[in-house]
């Protein structure tokens, strides 16, 4: 266990990787300089790991001078104020007073993107609610300071209070001796009851105690009334008390109902009911434990990048200003996870209350090329012409990119109406993007999943309680269920299949839609290589369920995946609503919107209503005279606000409710819109591999079955911490629950309807044990099949290695990788690079359509490369370039890898990892080039057998770059590479 000092906590967290900042790295980040090389406590194939490369655009030249802190602003005038309150009644307690004016305001400290939860369970601001927390607050602000003025003024206190709160009954006593700081504060009007709740909830007490002792020592230390507060006894006996078994036993307790009379519910006796209970009783601490451990790691690891100074184009130059970079093109920029100088333009409330708040590039100038999509966590941040942020953060979501490339609209977590906005007016602003666990969100609905398994798992009244009791009983549990005629195996029992007018179905498909259609199978597990149809099963397994009168709810771990669905579903013609934000703007998917739905229907209402907000304001201007006239308008207005909301509240219900297919991702899926709507017949998870567990339970806990459709071959969950990955975070529940039971819960799809047969007869020997098999459909096609392309020797040709190594085994020139400078970790490799740009061009030339190419590095860095290159040639504009792990679900005819590693160590980082290169190599339809030095690559087994698949079934090339064409672009009239007889 240790100190984060940025967010005032106790950690609880043995792995190494996970420990929080030194004490040197502390001052460096509190000092809010960039560190040079961000600790990434990461495997060497967690994908995640995107790294960053922060671009800012400069501010314009008349604005270059450092803007005032956010400290001189009226919220954080107001918030002093109530401090200095605090600290007078702390006073008046006989506290001592530690803090006094010197206790840094929330809005001078460090940013920190920490929430509740870190420390156990305690009750939370949802919970709570503000005037509780704050009631609270103060309470345990009086405590502290009363502790760490004793020890100021000599006093055994902490010492004594050590003996005492470290003993067995320690937590009583803290809960005890807590009594009358808390009692000395009023309570808020109507809410005492939560308030005793609150005050005898031990990990609750504990965690606003830290808080504000960690506060009040930190305001010493400021005084120079103490180096360092670690240093103090009052700290020391918080941190042996945090460190104590009877704490963490407390602060792990989740007070699991027992299931009473479940038996009865899924035929299973008594006794063994228990036993499932305590293996789930287990797993969901288990579990638990890892996304503390990983949440620490990524909060760690995004703490450092939020507190990172963007990079600029060189480092001793000073910013160039806007109209330097815009002049430029933005090729001359980099896709980023931070957009600077942003300006905030206004604030409005969006659907369900979202405080949305709009922002601009200063200037009026476009944003710089953005990974940021709808979705994305952010933090909000004011900073100064560098993009150094100095303020505290803001949570929130992106809602939109506007059209017109200049604005972003975020979501913010604050409600609209409070002070955020004005203290963001008229201040440069910073946004970035925040990863994964650290999205204190994503953490906390994934917690909740799993304290709900653990609670309502087993209960009669748990809709999923035949999935929980598949998943967790054992072989026997699962025969004595369907003995009782509660669940049915039988693989003849599924609907009878009119056979579709789309698609010939082969017989593995069939067989999947015949077990998926089975209202008594509680679990089905759709293992489907890749092209093996998993998105158009799902879509007809989809429309059928419907048809025979379920409610579907449809998700997957990313936006990108369950957009796939809903363009897929939005064709079949049923009513689905599409919950979150889309990132494709696609018409298909953006019409699908519960936003987009809502405010359809809403239009005509929301005319009327403006009607007549504009007719009473006038009559509220006529009346200035006439008080009592003016206040009952003023309340005729405030109803009407009031009527919007509730006919908006009233329309999501609606809409939500007579959806036959609710889609959202994993996490989304909590979304208290979705679970008001109640509960569904079929739960279908997409992508199911590439989801941790306890996010799959969250869409799991709500349906009466579930489907989960993905391939464990290809990419895994993406998790940080080398413990938790170890530990089995890693492992989705797809792989898990696919050999329970001795894989009855499982199907398999075995014929792919996607790839040349070369290309695939690797993908099968290598990873699914030679039963993959290739439809006769696309077994043979080849690129020169299509009449617009012409016939050569590279467009009869499936596979294609472009070797950077000359048969002497020479390297050719400028084809080296390189670590990326701007510190990332990625790799570049420029040789390849250009090789890539060139046998684009070739492609192009011979008649294949730009928008059916496809370029994939594994390294950001290259990708960014890339796209930097075959942007010199507009026509090639529609070519796509995307990681790897970005591409995965999707196709195109012709695929170019560019593996980038080339080195005399043979070190081929993350390219060892089968899963990624299975996803990389499958994409393609019709042909596959893979760009690499041979002799670096072969050091890993498994792609020396990639090499020889390519030599056997393909076509082997040695090259350097500038040898397959003259670079002459999209006019050249001459095929480049020598023809093959
Ligand atoms: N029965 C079928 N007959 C003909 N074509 C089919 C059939 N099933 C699927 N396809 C085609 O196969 C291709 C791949 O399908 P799909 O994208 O659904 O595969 P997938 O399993 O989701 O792939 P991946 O796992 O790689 O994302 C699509 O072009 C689809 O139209």
């Amino acid at each position: 266990m240790s100190l984060d000092i940025l967010s005032g906590k106790f950690v609880f967290s043995s792995c190494a990787a996970a420990k929080p900042p030194s004490k040197k790295m502390v001052t460096f980040l509190a000092a809010g300089a960039s560190p040079s090389t961000p600790s990434r406590s990461t495997s060497s194939n967690a994908p995640s790991l995107r790294p960053r490369r922060v671009r800012t655009v400069p501010s314009s030249p008349t604005k270059q001078a450092p803007r005032p802190a956010v400290s001189s602003t009226s919220g954080t005038a107001k918030r002093r104020v109530r401090r200095r309150k605090v600290e007078e009644e702390e006073k008046g307690l006989g506290g001592g007073g530690g803090g006094g004016e010197c206790v840094p305001s929330m809005e001078e400290a460090p940013i920190s993107v920490a929430t509740l939860y870190q420390n156990g369970d305690p009750l939370g601001r949802n919970e709570l609610g503000r005037c509780v927390v704050e009631w609270l607050r103060q309470g345990m602000r009086s405590m502290a300071s009363k502790l760490a003025a004793a020890e100021m003024a000599g006093d055994l206190v902490p010492t004594a209070l050590a003996l005492e709160w470290g003993s067995a009954e320690g937590r009583l006593a803290f809960v005890i001796q807590a009594q009358p700081y808390l009692s000395a504060a009023p309570m808020p009007q109507g809410l005492e009851a939560l308030c005793l709740k609150a005050c005898t909830h031990y990990p609750t007490l504990f965690d606003h105690f830290q808080r504000e002792l960690c506060d009040v020592l930190l305001s010493y230390q400021h005084q120079g009334l103490i180096s360092d507060l670690r240093a103090t006894q009052s700290w020391r006996v918080l941190e042996e008390m945090a460190n104590s078994s009877e704490h963490q036993a407390a602060v792990r307790t989740t007070s699991p109902r027992r299931p009473k009379a479940v038996h009865s519910s899924i035929g299973i006796s008594l006794k063994k009911v228990r036993l499932m209970q305590t293996s789930i009783e287990e797993f969901v601490r288990h579990m638990s434990d890892l996304l503390r451990i990983e949440r620490d790691v990524e909060l760690e690891f995004t703490q450092l990048e939020l507190n990172a100074v963007p990079m600029l184009d060189d480092d001793s130059k000073p910013p160039k200003p806007v109209e330097y970079l815009v002049s430029h093109g933005q090729a001359q920029q980099e896709q980023c996870d931070t957009i600077c100088n942003l300006n905030v333009i206004s604030s409005s409330t969006g659907l369900g209350g979202l405080h949305l708040v709009l922002f601009r590039v200063e200037g009026g100038h476009k944003l710089p090329p953005t990974t940021l999509s709808p979705g994305d966590m952010v933090c909000v941040r004011t900073c100064n012409s560098r993009g150094e942020g100095a303020t505290s953060c803001k949570q929130g979501f992106v809602y939109n990119l506007g059209e017109d490339g200049c604005s972003i609209t975020v979501a913010l977590e604050s409600r609209h109406g409070d002070a955020t906005f004005s203290r963001l007016f008229g201040k440069s602003v910073r946004i970035d993007r925040i990863q994964g666990l650290a999205d204190s969100l994503r953490y906390k609905r994934n917690l909740e999943a799993l304290m709900l398994l653990e609670r309502n798992g087993l209960q009669e009244d748990n809709v999923s309680i035949a999935v929980v009791a598949t998943l967790f009983g054992d072989s026997k549990d699962v025969v004595k269920m369907a003995k009782n005629n509660l669940t049915d195996w039988d693989e003849s029992s599924g609907p009878d299949l009119n056979l579709s007018e789309r698609y010939a179905y082969d017989a593995s498909q069939l067989r999947a839609l015949k077990l998926g259609l089975n209202k008594k199978r509680p679990v089905l597990i759709i293992q489907g290589p890749p092209g093996t149809g998993k998105t158009v099963l799902l879509t007809e397994l989809i429309v059928r369920a419907v048809k025979q009168g379920e409610r579907v709810l449809v998700t997957a771990p990313s936006n990108a995946a369950v957009d796939k669905m809903v363009e897929s579903l939005s064709r079949t013609g049923l009513n689905i609503v599409r919950v979150g934000n889309p990132v494709r703007l696609s018409p298909f998917v953006a019409s699908k919107s519960l936003g987009e739905i809502v405010n359809c229907r809403l239009r005509q209402f929301r005319k009327e209503l403006e009607r007549k907000r504009t007719d009473l304001r006038k009559d509220l201007r006529q009346c200035i005279e006439d008080d009592s006239l003016a206040a009952g308008i003023r309340q005729l207005l405030k109803q009407l606000g009031k009527d919007l909301e509730n006919k908006e509240k009233e329309t999501i219900r609606e809409v939500l409710s007579d959806a036959q297919v609710v889609l959202s991702t994993n996490t989304g899926a909590a979304d208290p819109l979705v679970r008001r709507t109640g509960s569904f017949d079929l739960v279908i998870i997409d992508e199911a591999g590439q989801a941790i567990e306890p996010a799959c339970w969250i869409p799991i806990l709500q349906g009466k079955r579930c489907i989960l459709a993905g391939d464990h071959c290809q990419l895994a969950p993406v998790v940080l911490s080398r413990k938790a990955l170890d530990g089995g975070l890693g492992k989705s529940l797809l792989e898990t629950a696919s050999s329970l039971h001795d894989g009855l819960l499982t199907t398999r799809l075995t014929v792919q309807y996607r790839m040349h047969d070369s290309i695939a007869m690797w993908a099968s020997k290598e990873m699914y044990h030679g039963l993959l098999k290739s439809s006769d459909l696309v077994a043979s096609h080849l690129l020169a099949d299509s009449p617009v392309v012409k016939a050569t020797w590279i467009t009869r040709c499936p596979l294609l290695l472009l070797d950077t190594r000359m048969p002497n085994g020479a390297l050719n020139i400028g084809c080296k990788e390189h670590l990326d400078p701007a510190g990332t970790g990625s790799f570049y490799n420029e040789g390849e690079a250009d090789i890539v740009t060139q046998q684009v061009l070739n492609l192009v030339h011979c008649g294949v359509s730009p928008s059916t190419i496809v370029v994939q590095s594994p390294y950001i860095a290259q990708v960014q490369l890339l796209r930097e290159k075959l942007q010199e040639y507009p026509g090639l504009c529609p070519v796509e370039v995307s990681t790897i792990d970005s591409f995965q679900g999707r196709e195109a005819d012709a695929v170019i890898i560019s593996m980038v590693r080339s080195n005399p160590l043979g070190a081929v980082g993350f390219l060892g990892d089968s899963r990624r290169i299975n996803v990389a190599i499958t994409r393609a339809r019709k042909h596959v080039t893979v760009v690499c030095d041979t002799s670096t690559i072969c050091h890993s087994t498994f792609l020396a057998r990639l090499l020889r698949h390519i030599r056997r079934y393909g076509q082997v090339k040695h090259v350097a770059p500038g040898s397959l064409d003259g670079a002459s672009g999209l006019g050249f009239s001459q095929p480049t590479l020598p023809s093959i007889s």
